[in-house]
């Protein structure tokens, strides 16, 4: 029986792997952290992360051949293949802050797997890693590799929070690089027979290590740029009076451009678009490609941009401040059908509103109180390393408020603010909403979600990105 080990049990390792198990019952597969209450979590009813179809999915599997544990060493020692999903956060500190991709983790789970191994083992770098990161694995494995032989495979993960089972059942591709040597070549067929369970042939793509590594940096980047793309146009469409909306389906009926990943929003948020195009542009410049990392890093930029015109729109809407008036937010998560909140441009949003002294009511459906105060206190990029190393800080924001629907968030509240595209957003009961707030009575949507005319209609003044202004707004500055 092959058997499958995968270091980190987060977001990425635990769907993946339980989806693995799934689709292959004669493969055992170990999901190992160094986080005990994640894997307790895993081990219980109540899963550490929130993910549509995924409960269902675990169930079949946990305890007949799909495992979490954290006796890390003891399944890395028995697989054949070692899958490796740690956090690879932006570094803060020392050569590269800022932009460069953090690799402790990474190589920390390296050197244990040449501590513990007694057999040849396939590694497989799971987690985003700069390119040329398998040579510095190589490395590490064969200069402390007693006899035993390592390949180090890259396959990169596609899936978006929100539908990473659908995702994985249904990839458009699997991508697998490998060294272009008999063994590498073997191990490459190996990790394929695994996915060809599921996924047809043809989309399993195999090349060689580097540019495996690379598509996955360049697919993220390109994607995050079609959104930077239209939120650049959502302003040219505010000041002309086109509709963000009509652009963007028009442009994305060319089938050159294709529809998708063309809604205009507040901004991109989640744990990897703005970390992996930092690490391409901190690539870029130590390969001596200083234009090219300058044009990526226009996208990141155009991103801030965004936060930054959505916090003034509000503040300079409301008679240019927002000191002690009630704000409600609703959605905190970086997008629906996800708790997660790494990066979320609700951070940025709220924080910017709190710097001007407003009073916050956050309600979303998935987020936790105890999670918004740690979002809203902590420093950037520290977020993204294992739970038990992230600095806690004991201070609460005090100026929020977390409540448990959008009609507490609301009432008496001055302005809304919707940050995050969940459906039940479009549903609520608005007239109710505003004969409850003061007045004038504003609503904010940074995801598209409201009938801007619906709206109107009652009473709100309403901006939502990218469409033709109300009158109230047409004169404030939109950036200052
Ligand atoms: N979140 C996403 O949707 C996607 C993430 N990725 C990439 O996958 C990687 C992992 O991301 P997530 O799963 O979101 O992160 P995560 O933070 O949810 O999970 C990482 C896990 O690794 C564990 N860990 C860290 N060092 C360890 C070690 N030495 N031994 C054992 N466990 C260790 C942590 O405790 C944590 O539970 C990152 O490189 C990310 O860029 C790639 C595609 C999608
Ligand atoms: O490497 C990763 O971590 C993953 O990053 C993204 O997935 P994810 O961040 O989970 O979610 P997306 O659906 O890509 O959304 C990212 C952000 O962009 C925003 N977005 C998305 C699409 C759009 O048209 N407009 C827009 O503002 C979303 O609201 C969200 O804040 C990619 O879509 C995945 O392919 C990739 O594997």
């Amino acid at each position: 029986m092959v058997k499958i080990c995968c270091i980190g049990a987060g977001y990425v390792g635990g769907p993946t792997m339980a989806v693995i198990a799934l689709k292959c019952p004669k493969i055992e597969v170990a999901v190992v952290d160094i986080s005990v209450p994640r894997i307790n979590a895993w081990n219980s009813d109540q899963l550490p992360i929130y993910e549509p179809g995924l409960d269902d999915v675990v169930k079949q599997c946990r305890g007949k051949n799909l495992f979490f544990s954290t006796d890390v060493e003891k399944h890395v020692s028995e697989a054949d293949i070692v899958f490796v999903s740690v956090n690879t956060p932006t570094k803060t500190r020392g050569l590269g802050a800022g932009k460069a991709a953090d690799l402790t983790y990474w190589e920390s789970a390296a050197r244990m797997i040449a501590d513990v191994s007694k057999s040849d083992k396939i590694v497989v770098e799971k987690s985003t890693v700069p390119v040329k990161t398998a040579e510095a694995i190589e490395k590490i494995l064969t200069h402390n590799s007693k006899g035993i032989n390592y390949q180090i495979l890259s396959n990169p993960e596609f899936l978006a929070e929100g539908t990473a089972i659908q995702d994985l059942f249904n990839p458009d591709r699997v991508l697998i690089g490998g060294r272009e040597t008999p063994e590498g070549l073997k191990a490459v067929q190996k990790l394929k027979d695994v996915y060809a369970h599921w996924v047809p042939e043809d989309r399993i793509l195999t090349t060689n290590l580097w540019s495996a590594e690379l598509s996955k940096l360049a697919a993220n980047a390109f994607l995050a740029q079609r959104i930077s793309s239209v939120n650049a146009m959502s302003a040219l469409c505010e000041a002309t009076g086109a509709d963000v909306s009509q652009v963007s389906y028009a442009v994305g009926k060319d089938s050159r451009i294709g529809p998708k990943f063309l809604n205009a929003s507040v901004g991109f948020g989640g744990s990897c678009f703005q970390k992996d195009i930092l690490n391409l542009v901190y690539i870029c410049e130590c390969n001596g490609l200083p234009e090219v990392a300058e044009y990526w890093k226009q996208v990141i930029k155009i991103n801030d941009y965004q936060k930054n015109r959505f916090v003034n729109r509000i503040v300079s809407s409301m008679f240019n401040t927002v000191a002690n008036k009630k704000i409600a937010i609703l959605g905190f998560a970086f997008k629906k059908d996800t708790g997660d909140t790494r990066e979320t441009p609700a951070i940025d949003v709220c924080q910017g509103l709190l710097g001007d002294k407003a009073q916050l009511s956050i309600y979303d459906p998935q987020v936790t109180d105890d999670q918004i105060q740690r979002d809203l206190s902590m420093n950037k990029f520290d977020w993204d390393h294992p739970l038990h190393l992230q600095p806690m800080s004991p201070t609460t924001v005090k100026k929020v408020q977390t409540v448990w629907n959008a009609y507490d968030a609301t009432k008496d509240a001055h302005a809304v603010c919707i940050l995050t595209e969940w459906d039940e957003f479009k549903q609520l009961d608005y007239q109710k909403i505003y004969d409850n707030m003061q007045k004038p009575a504003f609503v904010f949507d940074g995801r598209n979600v409201v009938n801007v005319n619906k709206l109107r209609e009652i009473g709100f003044i309403v901006y939502s990105i990218g469409k033709p202004l109300d009158a109230w707004l047409k004169d404030m500055p939109a950036v200052a």
